[in-house]
């Protein structure tokens, strides 16, 4: 499998550790593409691929599937070339499906290019129970809990605990964009982003991204907590995320799936 990532950043560094040098998947990352030529060059010397800053050349070169590791800008400026290329994509930036009409225009791409766009788990889990107890509209309410340390909010002098936000996934996103891209997953998988509440709370005594998940519907109930690690180079991000990936890729082309 040939792949290529969209970023430079925390998890794009990480995946060309884990796939290039450690190999932990049966592929090799080719083709990087991001913005920073220095961070870049260095990457690309260092895990032995290709970087670009044009995308049109970066989409051209000869490549399976791009993981987007970047920002949910980037995901909406280039998902579709991705797709129109003929590769299967891997989206982190989840947030960039908070319009409805614009994920259904990019499954509908999908389908018509025969291409599937990957949507991995991230930094929380128990979307396949979600999925399962919606198959016949059966869930009722689904909420996140999201407590992070002063740090990885990109917050300063928070001395006690405190809520910073209490809404829906839709207005969650636009308030965090880099932290929030679970709560549009959660939406995605279960009832929708407007009636997906969100709960976002500083804390200045914890080190783990701590997500806490509610359902409740015809299924019964689900309550999850995920208290998560994060990277050490981007507090902002959990390590399972980047896991999340990495296993979103070994699992491709497997003759068994698990999980609805
Ligand atoms: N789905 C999930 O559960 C999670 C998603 N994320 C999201 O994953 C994404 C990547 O995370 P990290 O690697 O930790 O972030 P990072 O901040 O370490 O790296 C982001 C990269 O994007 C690049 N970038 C930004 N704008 C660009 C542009 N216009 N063109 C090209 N490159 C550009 C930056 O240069 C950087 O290399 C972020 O959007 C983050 O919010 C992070 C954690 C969990
Ligand atoms: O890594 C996390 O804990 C969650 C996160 O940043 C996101 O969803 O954007």
């Amino acid at each position: 499998m040939k792949i290529g990532i969209i970023g430079t950043g925390n998890i794009a560094k990480y995946l060309l550790e884990n796939i290039n040098k450690n190999r932990k998947l049966e592929g090799k990352i080719v083709a990087l593409f991001g913005r920073n030529e220095k961070v870049g060059q260095l990457l690309a010397e260092q895990y032995n691929a290709d970087f670009f800053t044009d995308f049109k050349i970066f989409i051209n070169s000869e490549m399976d599937i791009v993981v987007e590791a970047a920002t949910i800008g980037v995901t909406v400026q280039y998902i579709k070339e991705v797709l129109e290329s003929k590769k299967d994509v891997i989206i982190s930036s989840i947030g960039a499906f908070n319009d409805n009409e614009f994920l259904k225009e990019m499954k509908e791409t999908a389908q018509l290019h025969t291409k599937h766009i990957y949507l991995p788990s991230g930094a929380i889990g128990g979307l396949d129970l979600l999925q399962s107890a919606n198959s016949l509209n059966g869930l009722k309410e689904v909420s996140i809990t999201t407590r992070k340390s002063p740090e990885s909010l990109g917050l300063e002098g928070v001395t006690k605990e405190q809520l910073l936000f209490d809404g829906s996934a839709r207005d969650a996103i636009e308030k965090f964009p880099q932290n929030m891209n679970v709560a549009l997953l959660l939406s995605i998988a279960g009832i929708g982003a407007e009636k997906t509440r969100v709960r976002v709370l500083v804390d200045p005594t914890i080190e783990r991204n701590t997500h806490t998940i509610e359902a409740d519907g015809d299924f019964g109930t689900m309550l999850l907590t995920i208290e998560n690690n994060p990277m050490p180079d981007n507090p902002k991000t959990s390590y399972l995320a980047a896991l999340s990936i990495l296993s979103t890729l070994q699992n491709k082309n497997q003759s068994i799936s698990i999980g609805s």
